[in-house]
């Protein structure tokens, strides 16, 4: 007798530097093919890029026999539309930093970081849209004038993938995505009204928040469209996050981030109180800072990310003394927007390729060490690290990474947890079920800290240099 043909759903990643798609069984998460396409560098981009990336992706029948369908994108951007629903200008991303001083007079205008993680649930840095709005109202007013709405860019995704069909009635988003804009309510699941008027000087439509595995529609050929969610948010759903492990993602960002069943407070406004996909909460440190440390490294050194992993695994732990601050692109945690790299300890004994590139591994991870101990300080328990996101392939991260943070880290079976994430919330939605389906993850190793590697001294001096920034 013939097996019977599995019923498929999608996953969509569209993420900083690339839209990635998953295939899966609906019924084991099992991926059954994968596609992908590159978006273009920079902080900001046209909206239309990401449709384009994704129809790329998708190319030669990617998504036939798919039931449904939900996106994870990156967090935060800024995708201003006006009353037509045409894009006003290009999309500022997370990774964009202009509106550093818009995010200061908003901290302050609305009476300082207690009352914005009251409100909020978070205090704002450059990353949220909030602050880019509040940038546009200052240095783009006719642009300010002109927005009627503003939408996520998964939210904006989705709204395509609806408009493929006469589905499409408005944007709509989820709380996980919803709670990083700065202008909603983690704990009451609404938008404030007050502070979107604040940021731009006049109010604008915002996208209706679903619920975790509500329809957001149909597309023509009767694909059900998922609300999708945030990445890190879909990344928490695709790992199955249990009490005790924290992922950390290293993609363009670096990511630390639980899920927990309780609103966090954190007035250093070092951990976000953002929420998950699944109706909880995601506190979540993010970093600038995390896979493209290895690359610009790499470029300096002339080699390429291989050649990077060999330098780094011949020099000795700590690198001789060298220390990388690895602010390349500013900082959000630190929040030092303007801040550049640092190199520290440098002689004329240690300067060698190989130390600089173990400095370069050791520094990305020092940073996101330091989000793990956030995470502590509110409470969190962190017991186990799941490590995910482009640079978790990187043998020397893989190396390194135990003794820096001290407890076991699992190498989840190399998959696209952002975008199996999604699938997982699309065979949410597809089975009307009160759950997620039940879908295996499976660990590839764990890797165990040998406590010989000389970490707490790495993260010493991490932390001593790191002090001597002025704001840090
Ligand atoms: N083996 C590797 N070693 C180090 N970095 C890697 C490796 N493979 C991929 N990367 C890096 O991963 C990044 C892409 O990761 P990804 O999680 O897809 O990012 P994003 O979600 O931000 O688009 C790129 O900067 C790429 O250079
Ligand atoms: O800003 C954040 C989280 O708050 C970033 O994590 C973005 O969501 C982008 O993620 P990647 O493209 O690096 O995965």
């Amino acid at each position: 007798m013939p097996h019977a043909r599995p019923t498929l759903v999608a996953g969509v990643d569209s993420s900083t530097q690339s839209t990635k798609v998953v295939v899966c069984d609906a019924s084991t998460g099992e991926v059954v093919r994968t596609g992908r396409a590159p978006h273009p560098d920079g902080s900001e981009v046209h909206p239309d890029r990401w449709w384009e990336a994704f129809t790329n992706a998708t190319a030669g029948g990617l998504l036939d026999d798919v039931a449904a369908i939900a996106v994870g994108g990156q967090q935060h951007g800024m995708c201003a539309l006006d009353e037509v629903g045409a894009v006003v200008r290009d999309a500022l991303l997370w990774n964009d930093t202009r509106s550093a001083q818009a995010s200061r007079d908003l901290l302050g205008e609305l009476g300082g970081a207690a009352t914005w993680v009251e409100r909020t649930g978070s205090v704002p840095v450059p990353s949220f849209t909030v602050t880019k709005v509040r940038w546009l109202a200052e240095n783009e007013p006719a642009n300010a004038a002109r927005v009627a709405e503003v939408v996520l860019p998964h939210d904006w995704l989705t709204g395509q993938i609806l408009k493929q069909g006469n589905a499409f009635r408005e944007y709509v988003t989820d709380r996980g995505d919803a709670s990083g804009t700065g202008y909603f309510s983690t704990a009451e699941g609404t938008y404030l009204l007050d502070i979107q008027e604040l940021a731009l000087g006049h109010g604008f439509v915002t996208p209706r928040v679903l619920g975790p595995s509500e329809e957001a529609g149909r597309t023509d050929t009767g694909v059900i469209v998922g609300p999708g969610t945030g990445d890190n948010a879909a990344a928490a759903l695709g790992l199955g996050l249990r009490a005790g492990d924290a992922a950390v993602s290293l993609g363009t960002s670096g990511a630390v981030f639980a899920d927990h069943s309780l609103p966090v407070r954190d007035l250093t406004g070092h951990v976000a109180g953002f929420a998950s996909a699944t109706g909880g909460h995601l506190p979540l440190v993010c970093t600038l800072n995390a896979a493209r440390v290895l690359t610009a490294a790499a470029r300096l050194l002339g080699t390429d990310l291989t050649g990077l992993d060999h330098l780094a695994l011949s020099a000795s732990p700590g690198a001789g003394g060298l220390t990388l601050l690895p602010y390349l692109d500013g900082e959000r945690t630190p929040n030092l927007p303007d801040a550049t790299g640092t190199l520290g300890g440098l002689t004329r004994s240690n300067a060698t390729p190989e130390n600089l590139a173990r400095a370069a591994v050791e520094g990305m991870l020092a940073n996101l060490v330091a989000g793990v101990q956030d995470l502590r300080r509110l409470g969190i328990p962190v017991a186990r690290i799941l490590l995910i996101g482009g640079a978790s392939a990187s043998a020397a991260v893989r190396a390194i990474a135990p003794d820096l943070f001290g407890v076991p880290v699992a190498i989840p079976a190399a998959g696209e947890y952002v975008g199996l994430g999604a699938a997982r919330q699309a065979a949410w939605v597809l089975s009307g079920a009160d759950q997620p389906p039940d879908w295996k993850v499976r660990i590839e190793e764990t890797l165990e800290p040998t406590g010989q590697l000389g970490g707490l001294d790495v993260l010493d001096r991490y932390e001593a240099l790191r002090s001597t920034l002025h704001g840090a």
